[in-house]
């Protein structure tokens, strides 16, 4: 599968102060790209379009050659893309393992009622038995964090968009979840896309890509 940016021009506000300008970029299955750039350069921007939560000013965004538009951007929300944001999201009436499960029973997976496999998915990010049964609220940030990456990530789409996913987290905890992604690029084929402030994080990518003057340059 092949994602693709075409012609993307964006600005919120004022027309003369562009986010970017004529943006096209190519992002194909299998691969694990790293989105780097300065602190308001319009990175999460840039996600927000690829994950179809907002639609740019200008310019277009390819499935396979298909706009997403005519696929339908709810419909490419559910069936193309899992991401993950700063906030974690996550039902806070449950633990984690329900987390986890209702989300794959949500998206139909055949892992649903695969309690071990579930299990072995949230001890891979350090969530050990006890605290996978236990209240999310009741976890720290940053295990959170890790249940909100399992969870989206065992989500059976085909892109995987992550901004800051490993934000929060200590050295070995980041590295748990770079592999996490390395592995669905490179295993299960999915298009991995995350941006990320940390140098160590983007060297683990395939692809780096850096924001800046309004345009993507690779590194
Ligand atoms: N909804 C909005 N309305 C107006 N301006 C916005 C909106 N969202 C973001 N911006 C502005 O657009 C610019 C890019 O924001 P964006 O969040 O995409 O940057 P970023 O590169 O992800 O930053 P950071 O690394 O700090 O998260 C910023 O100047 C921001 O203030």
């Amino acid at each position: 599968m092949t994602l693709e940016i075409k012609h993307l021009t964006h600005w919120y506000t004022d027309r003369d102060h562009k986010l970017y300008e004529d943006v096209n970029l190519t992002f194909e299955s299998g691969r694990f790209y790293a989105i780097v750039g300065e602190s308001g350069s319009g990175k999460t921007t840039l996600l927000s379009f690829l994950a179809g939560l907002d639609e740019p000013r200008e310019g277009d965004i390819l499935v396979d050659g298909v706009s997403i538009k005519e696929i339908g951007l709810t419909k490419f929300r559910q069936k193309y893309v899992s991401t993950i944001f700063q906030a974690y999201n996550l039902l806070n009436t449950m633990t984690a393992f329900q987390n986890v499960q209702t989300a794959l029973a949500i998206t139909g997976s055949i892992h649903a009622k695969d309690k071990s496999y579930i299990l072995d998915q949230l001890a891979r990010v350090g969530i050990d038995e006890e605290k996978a049964h236990k209240n999310v609220q009741r976890l720290s940030g940053g295990e959170q964090q890790r249940v909100a990456i399992v969870r989206a990530l065992l989500v059976d789409a085909p892109i995987v968009a992550a901004d800051e996913a490993t934000g929060n987290l200590d050295h070995e905890n980041s590295q748990k979840i770079v592999d996490l992604f390395a592995e669905l690029a490179h295993e299960f084929g999915k298009t991995v896309i995350l941006i990320t402030h940390d140098r160590d994080v983007a060297s683990r990518a395939d692809e780096q890509l850096l924001l800046q003057n309004h345009v993507f340059e690779p590194i």
